[in-house]
């Protein structure tokens, strides 16, 4: 048996090639499946949202496609007809049990953007408290590269610290995460639990996953690299056995599981360093480096240069002299009050600037170290 933290908030992320068959068609035993194995557990108490893939995939199935097209407007398209044959459907299976459902369409601006991730999490925090099933999709009909998230694996794992969740469960064509890529290797084996996402762990991640699928385990990893930082959990497992969900609930020893870290990062934190978009870079030296290790906030004396053009409140990169990445943070000036007052000392700023508003160019509490 596997001891899985106290689980009342999970996330259920369905892949593409869970949802619909070679052809394009969907998979509508299988769905209605998925949707029994849901509602069995919201009737044992537990919240679930659920982000489902698969809209692309359906306009295929419904439009007669017989390959994914390669232009974006034609995607975009396809997501529009599909994502409407994937939400009826849903409403029409939820229904029967007397559930109701949400259809909720996001892009990465509503995670970057700290005003629209509140209202998210607001909204969001309402449909469950209400025992409204949100099902969540990347709004793929208007989304352009510049605010898209890409991957619902990565998708989920935002929504998931959006909803607070305990547990992501992520549903594919596959048990979970092998030692090699197991469509190549017939010998790779199952690795049952992560204790640790490292290197040797990210490097597994071979191939681009099937003929629906975005991203394969690489998108996967990256999720449970996002959640185990927040305190969730996550759990890779076949989508071809529904019943897995009522199994990993109950402690089976189903796919892989990727256990979260004890100390779990303040949402503030964990939206810093994952959702919010970053606007430019400052470079420190060692002696700032260290005293933000330490834990304190950073000032202007240990700037040593800046890039980009950046308001104060932008989320800002921290990088010391060798361009490696020392953390993230929210900067109380603009590039342009900034580039006159670094390496200064604090109480020299107010002579330079005419005004001081703070002491600190970040402060601790705004900031997440790497
Ligand atoms: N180390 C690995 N372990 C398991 N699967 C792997 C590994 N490396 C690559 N893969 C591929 O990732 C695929 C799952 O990702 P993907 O096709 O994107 O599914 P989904 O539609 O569920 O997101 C597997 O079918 C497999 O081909
Ligand atoms: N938003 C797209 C799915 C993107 C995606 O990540 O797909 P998948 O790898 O199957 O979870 C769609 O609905 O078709």
């Amino acid at each position: 048996m596997r001891k899985i933290a106290d689980v009342k908030n999970i996330v259920i992320k369905i892949g593409s090639s869970t949802l619909t068959y070679e052809n394009g068609h969907l998979n509508l035993v299988r769905i209605e499946k998925i949707v029994r194995y849901i509602v069995e557990l919201m009737n044992r108490g537990y919240k679930v949202t659920l982000v489902s893939s698969g809209a692309i995939g359906a306009g295929m199935g419904k439009l007669g496609y017989k390959n994914r097209p390669k232009t974006i407007p034609e995607k975009q398209a396809l997501a529009a007809v599909g994502q409407v044959a994937l939400i009826h459907l849903y409403q029409k299976f939820f229904s029967e049990y007397s559930k109701n459902v949400a259809q909720v369409l996001l892009t990465m601006d509503d995670f970057s953007n700290r005003e629209r991730y509140i209202n998210a999490r607001n909204s969001m925090r309402v449909l469950l408290e209400k025992g409204i099933i949100p099902i969540i999709n990347e709004n793929d009909v208007i989304v352009i590269d510049e605010i898209k998230v890409g991957d619902n694996d990565s998708l989920s794992a935002y929504v998931s610290a959006i909803v607070e969740a305990d547990l992501l469960i992520i549903l594919s064509d596959i048990d979970g995460l092998y030692d090699d890529n197991p469509k190549e290797n017939k010998s790779a084996k199952l690795i049952k639990t992560v204790e640790k996402i490292d290197g040797n762990i990210k490097k597994l991640a071979k191939g681009a996953g099937s003929k629906f699928g975005t991203g394969g385990m690489a998108t996967k990893i990256k999720a449970a690299e996002i959640c185990t930082n927040f305190g969730i959990a996550m759990i890779i497992a076949h989508g071809e056995k529904p019943y897995n969900l009522i199994d990993i609930v109950d402690g089976k020893e189903i796919g892989t599981y990727f256990k979260s870290k004890d100390k779990k990062l303040n949402h503030k934190k964990h939206w810093i360093k994952y959702s919010s978009k970053k606007e430019g870079v400052i470079y420190i030296d060692n002696g700032a480096v260290k005293a933000i290790k330490k834990h304190k906030s950073l000032l202007a004396i240990g700037i040593k240069k800046l890039e980009g053009h950046f308001e104060k409140g932008s989320s800002i990169l921290i990088k010391d002299m060798e361009n490696n990445e020392k953390g993230v943070g929210l900067i109380n000036y603009s590039s342009e009050e900034l580039s006159k007052i670094i390496g200064k000392k604090s109480d020299e700023i107010e002579e330079i600037l005419g005004y001081k508003d703070y002491d600190e160019v970040i402060h601790i509490d705004n900031m997440y170290i790497d």
